[in-house]
């Protein structure tokens, strides 16, 4: 006995099977292909899914009148006429009855907490013919799809608020398998035995799972209206509401093995990582806060629009002796932004101490947040210090990076080791000493070598902030600075053992922290960090941590020249499209201006008809079948060939294609020139 076979009275392209019931009560004359009659009385289902029907009047023989429905589609009768299939072996039990051939060689697709909640799901009795789930598979193969629904875009995600689409490989009866969905299902069936040999039909009783699993997979590629609630309720709890970023962000596309001539889109454009980061950089610059709400002056000397950084309850005197603030504000004078930082309460009673930010003002240096000016201020309502430096948004202090987060928190709770790379530290030490060799250099100390006061302004980048404020707080006119310039090696090397060791604590404890230092890092950092926590002596200078940390220093230089030749070259791709959108702009200024619609000098004949007619060469190109062929990189060819205006010829063509004309790319490129002049110099 054969488990299944050909139905010839049959010349249907599909065939549903749906539950027989018993062998007697298999119907005997139902048509396996709907009549036209029936087609006329079934709602296209482009209709529900789409709202219109390409195919309209244009021989889709299905009702597009959906006040005529005469049958819901999920009506009883309609269902009845899917009940075709004439199979006198076949005795499914119930649970069979909803299983449809290509489920049991559906491949794995559901997320396995999805499938839990699926095994938990009792054995429900099959659902009435028509059913949804049930027309996904049982569909008439006569119903094409149109190409562009049934195209899975993997960016797009599906949440549940967007229409599911329907791929053709998942339907039985698409248009690909149209006149064979016999032969398919027969295959389908046959694949079933070999897999299941000895397994009874009986036996699939025990696959319920399977087959809502099935449903709940393929739901993913069903229109919304087929939608399963597992699956949604599931897709609400399991997939995050996308990032803002995502909006700027797109995964590369799944293509393996690109010829050396093609490219991937993301080749033309700034790596997303970058874009986010500049994107996110711009987005804080551009935050702004109501003064009022947070006490603020409305404007503060030359600057408005404070923005409190520092948002952290308690402020510390620790550092300075007196509680300090921190804004970000617009400076309007050059309209750009700078770093407040305001010193409470101190009244400056030596005018001669403000000379001493002459000095800072003349250091430029890549690790070092350059001061512009200090001022004092009664704005606050007492008597402040204002210290103004460059701003660097996003930045974090190496507390926040280091000392601060949870992790390191669970780190020193658990004493579990999570130790900085040596190449981190190693960069540290690098820019730290170049830093402070300028400082020293130029008979100055830093006096602020410690983890709140040094930025984390990118990946690695550091740079020593606060610079100036100590030396106006604690005026002394320069005589302590060589005592200040050894303190400033001290807290160097307290500074990395503090960030070796992972705890804040570890310089009271010197001998251990330096053993443990030995143990997980090399030498070479041992004794640059044994050399700055060393006794203070005349002879003891940063000139000479430069010269032990050499080597590092070249790698550091090399990290750096790499980094820059990466920033170029992403920069490169976007002065490209700085280049081309300049290019964009002219055509659309150019392009179709209806005030000049009838003005014979501006008609569309002549140079700027040859203009419209590389438009469409450029932008609206149609494939072999009238589809829009969208292929950046041939507008990307074009337009950077228009832009040099090379001598290559091209053939272009009006629309009603009665005309063509062979131009160079130079020519147009005189035409668009002398155009956009024209349009220049029109008042
Ligand atoms: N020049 C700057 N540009 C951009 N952000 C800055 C600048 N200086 C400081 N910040 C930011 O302001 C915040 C507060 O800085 P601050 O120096 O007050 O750190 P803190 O850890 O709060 O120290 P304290 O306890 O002394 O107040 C930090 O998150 C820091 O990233």
């Amino acid at each position: 006995m054969s488990l299944y076979s050909n139905p010839t009275q049959s010349g249907s392209a599909a065939i549903p099977i749906v539950a027989p019931t018993s062998e007697k009560e298999i119907p005997k004359n139902v048509p396996s292909k709907y009549s036209t009659q029936d087609s006329k009385a079934r709602t296209c289902r482009n209709l529900i899914i789409h709202g219109y029907c390409k195919y309209e009047g244009k021989g889709c023989k299905f009702n597009h009148d959906l006040n005529k429905s005469t049958s819901p589609p999920n009506s009883p009768e309609t269902a009845k006429s899917k009940l075709s299939v004439n199979s006198p072996v076949f005795k499914p039990s119930t649970i069979l009855s909803t299983i449809s051939p290509e489920v049991v060689n559906a491949p794995p697709f559901i997320p396995k907490n999805q499938l839990n909640v699926v095994d938990e799901t009792p054995i429900t009795p099959p659902s009435a013919p028509g059913s949804p789930q049930k027309r996904l598979f049982y569909d008439s193969g006569e119903h094409e799809y149109d190409a562009d629904i049934s195209m899975f875009d993997p960016t797009i995600g599906f949440y549940p608020s967007q229409p599911l689409t329907s791929p053709k490989p998942f339907l039985l009866s698409s248009g690909g398998v149209k006149g064979h969905g016999l032969n398919a299902l027969a295959n389908s069936f046959a694949s079933l035995v070999l897999n299941n040999k000895a397994t009874p039909f009986s036996a699939l009783d025990t696959l319920p799972d399977t087959t809502t699993q099935h449903t709940n997979n393929t739901s993913y590629f069903t229109n919304s209206h087929y939608a399963n609630p597992f699956l949604y309720q599931s897709q609400q709890t399991l997939i995050p509401q996308p990032l803002q970023y995502h909006l700027y962000t797109s995964p590369l596309p799944h293509v393996s093995n690109l010829h050396p001539h093609q490219k991937t889109i993301h080749a033309f454009f700034m790596s997303d990582h970058l874009r986010e980061e500049l994107q996110q950089k711009n987005e804080v610059t551009l935050s702004s806060v109501n003064a009022k709400d947070f006490n603020l002056p409305e404007e503060l000397h030359v600057y408005h629009s404070l923005y409190p950084l520092d948002l952290r309850q308690g402020k510390s005197v620790k550092i300075f002796g007196y509680p300090s603030f921190t804004y970000k504000s617009i400076c309007n004078v050059d309209g750009r932004v700078y770093c407040l930082r305001r010193i409470e309460g101190f009244r400056l009673t030596n005018e001669i101490a403000m000379s001493t930010i002459e000095s800072w003002r003349r250091i430029r240096h890549a690790n070092i947040v350059s001061i512009r000016e200090a001022f004092t201020t009664k704005a606050f309502g007492d008597h402040s210090l204002v210290f103004v430096y460059d701003y660097h948004p996003l930045s974090q202090t190496l507390f926040d990076k280091h000392f601060s987060s949870p992790i390191q928190n669970a780190v020193q709770i658990q004493g579990v080791s999570a130790n900085i790379p040596e190449t981190v530290l190693w960069s540290y030490i690098v820019q730290l000493a170049s830093a402070i060799k300028t400082i020293h250099a130029s008979n100055l100390a830093a006096r602020m070598i410690e983890p709140t006061k040094i930025l984390l302004t990118g990946k690695n980048r550091i740079r020593v902030n606060c610079c100036g404020i100590m030396d106006m707080l604690a005026f002394d006119g320069g005589k302590n600075i060589h005592y200040y310039q050894q303190e400033d090696l001290l807290h160097f090397g307290h500074l990395i053992i503090s960030l070796a060791c992972n705890s804040l604590t570890s310089i009271h404890n010197l001998p251990k922290s330096i053993e443990l230092i030995s143990r997980q890092y090399s030498h070479d950092l041992k004794n640059v960090i044994l050399y700055l926590i060393s006794k203070p002596t005349p002879d003891k200078t940063i000139d000479d941590v430069v010269t032990m940390i050499a080597p590092k220093i070249l790698h550091e230089i090399n990290s750096a020249h790499h980094y820059n030749d990466f920033l170029e070259s992403e920069l490169s791709k976007e002065l490209e499209n700085g280049r081309l959108v300049r290019l964009l702009c002219k055509f659309g200024f150019i392009n179709e201006r209806p005030e000049f619609d009838m003005d014979p000098s501006w008609s569309e004949t002549g140079d700027r008809y040859l203009i419209k007619l590389f438009r469409d060469y450029v932008f609206h190109q149609v494939d072999e079948h009238g589809y829009p062929v969208v292929d950046m990189s041939h507008v990307l060819t074009c337009l950077n060939k228009l832009d040099t205006g090379v001598d290559e010829r091209i053939m272009l063509m009006s629309r009603d294609e009665q005309s063509c004309l062979i131009v160079s790319y130079k020519e147009i490129k005189n035409c668009i020139d002398s155009a956009f002049r024209d349009l220049s110099r029109r008042k």
